[in-house]
């Protein structure tokens, strides 16, 4: 016979047990030697989304048979066939819920906590994507892109199978930006992801590495690599062939593309992605909507450039660059002026010509410091000839260089040196070049306007070889215009060299300016444009640049 007491206090307790279970957080299955529910708590049929009386004594996995043989099924049976405790996280697909899993082997059978971590692993998931894709375009962003490359190399070097990285720059892409304003150019940006994303398989990844920049990383491209690379590239350049629709409106963009291919050799991602680069920049470089591929002499070129930008800050600290003039003459032989001419003295090379330096001086700004020691300089010895009479009618010539030019504060900087130096402003004359004069025409006006009110007077630099358009020429305060010396040089022979002069010296006189020749060496050459009416000539058949030291003595 049972005993009442010892029932009564099974039944307290059954009852204190399950008023336990049923208040705790976590959801409770218990389950007996067959699988067979036997008990479930509240939380637990309502994550599983079952009535509570219709699968008590049920199989577990007749009531769940999506779940036989997956990762539920096979935990629990381990858990059963080695008495050991597991816990784990699994995706239940059918219900859409992530769960934490903890199941107790016991002589009852086994019996299961779990709770929905749904929430917890969708902020997990947001929390890389944002780390790892690109907000805007949903791509791959560049610390993706960067883990995936490093695998990819470390794949092409065991393996030898090559791959390729194309770096991708929109060409202008500024200027959507500037006209139409950034939402606009974070449309296009969308649909540039998505026609670059379409271009490519699946298996590749398309990233955005920042701006207006996409990097596509191709992997395992078998034994022409070369040539693959070259069709994908080719494709994403069609890939920009029809119009882009922005906001309604049709807006075209092309992209300038630098592939560099890996394979065994040992190469890190920084090095691989500055090679990429390069190529882009070659591509930009070649007329933009194309593609380039990497070639190490590419690199040496920039290298070299690199070297020379070093050395040149280092020569400006020095001060190894220094000006000599070149004497400018009347078409009947008397002193006119100079042209001041910028010199760099290096310590081994000896001098170094302008021509070397100046383009990587203009590259990197460095033009601005070098353009303002020259004003100071030669306006310096401008002030120093007005106190001899031999000299103080002279004018001085001083190349000025676009970047110079545009610098907003370009106007106040020359009043500024003029000031300081005292150098009277209506014997210097700025030479400016034809291209500098095209851009932001109403702007350069301006400029040249101020400066002309206190003095200042403007030629054109090497005439005839830029894209001046007459329509503009005459509203430009100019005072001469300077033949370019490959026309008087080219005049002696075959070429158009003669006509082309002819012409200049036609329009200078047009619009009422000076026409001088540059670069006569020969009697025949001076005999030529004095014939054609140019009213001053420069070159070795008058003097060659000199030091000032050396200028002096010229004058007397
Ligand atoms: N073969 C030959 N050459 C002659 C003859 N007569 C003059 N030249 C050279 O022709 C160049 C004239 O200067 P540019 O056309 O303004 O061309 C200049 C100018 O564009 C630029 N440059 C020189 N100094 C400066 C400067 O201070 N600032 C800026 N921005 N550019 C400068 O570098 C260019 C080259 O300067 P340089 O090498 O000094 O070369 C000078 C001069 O030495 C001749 O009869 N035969």
């Amino acid at each position: 016979m049972q005993d009442p007491l010892k029932s009564h206090t099974e039944a307290l307790q059954a009852a204190c047990l399950t008023a336990t279970l049923e208040s705790i957080s976590d959801a409770v299955l218990m389950l007996g030697h067959d699988w067979e529910i036997r008990y479930m708590n509240g939380n637990a049929a309502r994550l599983t989304k079952v009535v509570r009386e219709e699968v008590l004594g049920r199989c577990l996995w007749d009531v769940f048979p999506e779940a036989v043989g997956g990762p539920y099924y096979r935990a629990y049976h381990k858990a059963v066939d080695t008495n050991e405790q597991v816990s784990f996280e699994e995706h239940y697909a059918p219900l859409d819920l992530w769960t934490e899993i903890r199941a107790y082997p016991s002589e009852e059978g086994l019996t299961i906590y779990f709770r929905d971590i749904s929430d917890r692993k969708a902020t997990e998931a947001e929390i890389h994507r944002m780390a790892f894709y690109d907000k805007l375009t949903g791509l791959p962003n560049r610390q993706l892109l960067l883990d995936r490359l490093e695998h990819a190399l470390a794949l092409g070097q065991r393996t030898g199978r090559p791959g390729a990285t194309l770096f991708i720059d929109l060409d202008h892409f500024k200027s959507i930006n500037d006209t139409r304003g950034h939402d606009k150019g974070d449309i296009l940006l969308q649909q540039v992801a998505d026609r670059l994303d379409a271009a490519v398989r699946s298996c590749d990844t398309v990233a955005r590495f920042g701006g207006d920049e996409f990097v596509v990383l191709l992997e395992d491209l078998g034994t022409d690599a070369p040539a693959v690379a070259r069709d994908i590239a080719s494709k994403l350049l069609q890939a920009f062939h029809a119009p882009f629709n922005v906001d309604g409106v049709e807006h075209y963009s092309t992209p300038s593309i630098g592939v560099a291919l890996f394979g065994r050799e040992r190469l890190g991602i920084e090095e691989v992605l500055k090679r990429a680069d390069l190529a882009m920049y070659q591509a930009k470089a070649a007329g933009r909507n194309n593609v380039s591929f990497f070639d190490p002499a590419m690199e040496a070129r920039v290298s070299a450039r690199a070297m020379l930008e070093t050395d040149m800050r280092r020569a400006l600290a020095n001060q190894e660059f220094e000006l000599h003039y070149q004497p400018l003459a009347t078409i009947d032989g008397k002193l006119a002026g100079v042209e001041a001419l910028l010199r760099w003295r290096h310590p081994q090379r000896g001098m170094v010509p302008p021509v070397e330096f100046i383009p990587v001086a203009e590259e990197t700004n460095m033009i601005l410091h070098l353009g303002c020691w020259v004003l100071m300089e030669a306006c310096g010895l401008l002030s120093r000839w007005a106190d001899d009479e031999r000299t103080a009618r002279l004018e001085m010539s001083v190349n000025v260089s676009p970047v110079q030019f545009h610098r907003p504060d370009f106007v106040e900087q020359v009043l500024d040196v003029l000031k300081q130096t005292g150098a009277r402003p209506d014997r210097l004359r700025l030479e400016l070049t034809e291209s500098l004069l095209i851009k932001d025409v109403e702007g350069t006006i301006q400029k040249m306007q101020r400066l002309r009110e206190v003095g200042v007077r403007f030629a054109v630099d090497d005439f005839g070889t830029g894209y001046s358009s007459l329509s503009y020429l005459h509203r430009l305060p100019l005072s001469q215009l300077k033949i370019d010396r490959s026309f008087i040089w080219d005049a002696q022979k075959e070429g158009h060299g003669a006509a082309i002069v002819r012409m200049i010296v036609g329009l200078g006189k047009t619009l009422g300016m000076s026409v001088l020749a540059e670069g006569v060496e020969t009697p025949e050459q001076l005999a030529f444009v004095m014939d054609e009416g140019c009213h001053y000539y420069q070159g070795y058949l008058y003097s060659k640049p000199l030091p000032e030291d050396r200028l002096a003595v010229f004058f007397s």
